[in-house]
């Protein structure tokens, strides 16, 4: 079933058209060439909405975000939305500073969304649930876990409901919902959280694999997290005793370029809620 979407974007190689952060731009482009799209960065707003109608999907990421690019990101959207091109959002440090928090309120009120994903303080922030944002990355206590599975996927069904779109939460388990059905997906490595941006390229994944399969959005984005997952898991199983994050970043992204359609199909691991 996944590797059917991975063969279409394989195929199709989807432009996706990103405005992104500067930290992890560079991870952002490779990761999707690697899966088999084909990337743009672009965020002056006097070329957005020219490029982002000729593009397969919009990939938001709030990483870096400012008065500029945020004003560029409406702009892209508001085109992706009038031409039924798919927007992909990743909110990168929601709830930890009034400017992002006023971004994001802007955006949810202006665009629709296909997907969101992001770890659980960023999606609790959107829904004002009381995150403790800590920075980009997870506040210990709202990692999702064996322990609190139920209790975070009833919240993944709530938020995507609330934002009206695919929800994707990572973390130890990832979790992805349409508000109707949930998929929890296992694996990936928890030293996949010491590289900065495999958050971000998750999302260009799912952007992508949107892109090319862009009325599966729920199994589309699945499919993306399932693939890093395998692929994060086999980095890890490449790195010896030299290795750390330099290195296993690498490694994800050849594994998703070596990843075949078979191999996705065999080796994902997930449940469905
Ligand atoms: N403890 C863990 N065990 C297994 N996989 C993990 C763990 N933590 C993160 N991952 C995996 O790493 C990938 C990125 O998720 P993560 O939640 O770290 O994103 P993020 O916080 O947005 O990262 P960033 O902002 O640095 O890009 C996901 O595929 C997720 O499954
Ligand atoms: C570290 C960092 N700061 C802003 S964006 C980013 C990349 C990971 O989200
Ligand atoms: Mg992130």
């Amino acid at each position: 079933m996944f590797g059917e979407l991975l063969e279409n974007v394989r195929r199709n190689v989807p432009l996706v058209h990103n405005i992104t952060n500067y930290v992890t731009v560079n991870d952002v482009a490779n990761i999707i060439l690697a899966v088999g799209g084909s990337p743009i960065m672009a965020d002056d707003e006097r070329e957005v909405a020219e490029i982002t109608s000729k593009s397969r999907a919009l990939y938001l990421n709030l990483g870096t975000l400012n008065t500029r690019t945020i004003k560029s990101m409406l702009i892209a959207a508001e085109e992706a939305n009038k031409n039924n091109i798919p927007v992909i959002l990743d909110p990168v440090g929601a709830g930890f500073s009034k400017l992002r928090d006023e971004a994001i309120d802007q955006l949810l009120g202006q665009v629709k969304f296909s997907a969101i994903r992001g770890n659980m303080s960023e999606i609790k922030a959107l829904l004002k649930k009381g995150s403790q944002a800590k920075g980009v990355d997870v506040q210990v206590s709202d990692q999702i876990g064996q322990d609190n599975l139920k209790s975070c996927v009833e919240f993944a069904k709530q938020a995507a409901r609330a934002l009206q779109c695919v929800i994707a939460i990572s973390g130890p388990i990832d979790i992805v919902s349409d508000g109707e059905v949930a998929y929890c997906v296992y694996g990936g490595d928890k030293l996949m959280s010491r590289i900065t941006g495999t958050g971000c390229q998750l999302t260009a994944m799912i952007a992508t694999f949107i892109g090319a399969n862009p009325r599966k959005v729920l199994l589309a984005s699945v499919a993306a997290i399932a693939m890093i997952d395998i692929c994060g898991e086999q980095g890890v199983r490449r790195m010896t005793d030299l290795d750390g994050n330099a290195s296993l970043r690498n490694y994800i992204i050849d594994a998703v370029f070596n990843l075949t359609e078979t191999e996705l199909d065999k080796e994902a691991r997930y449940e469905t809620k």
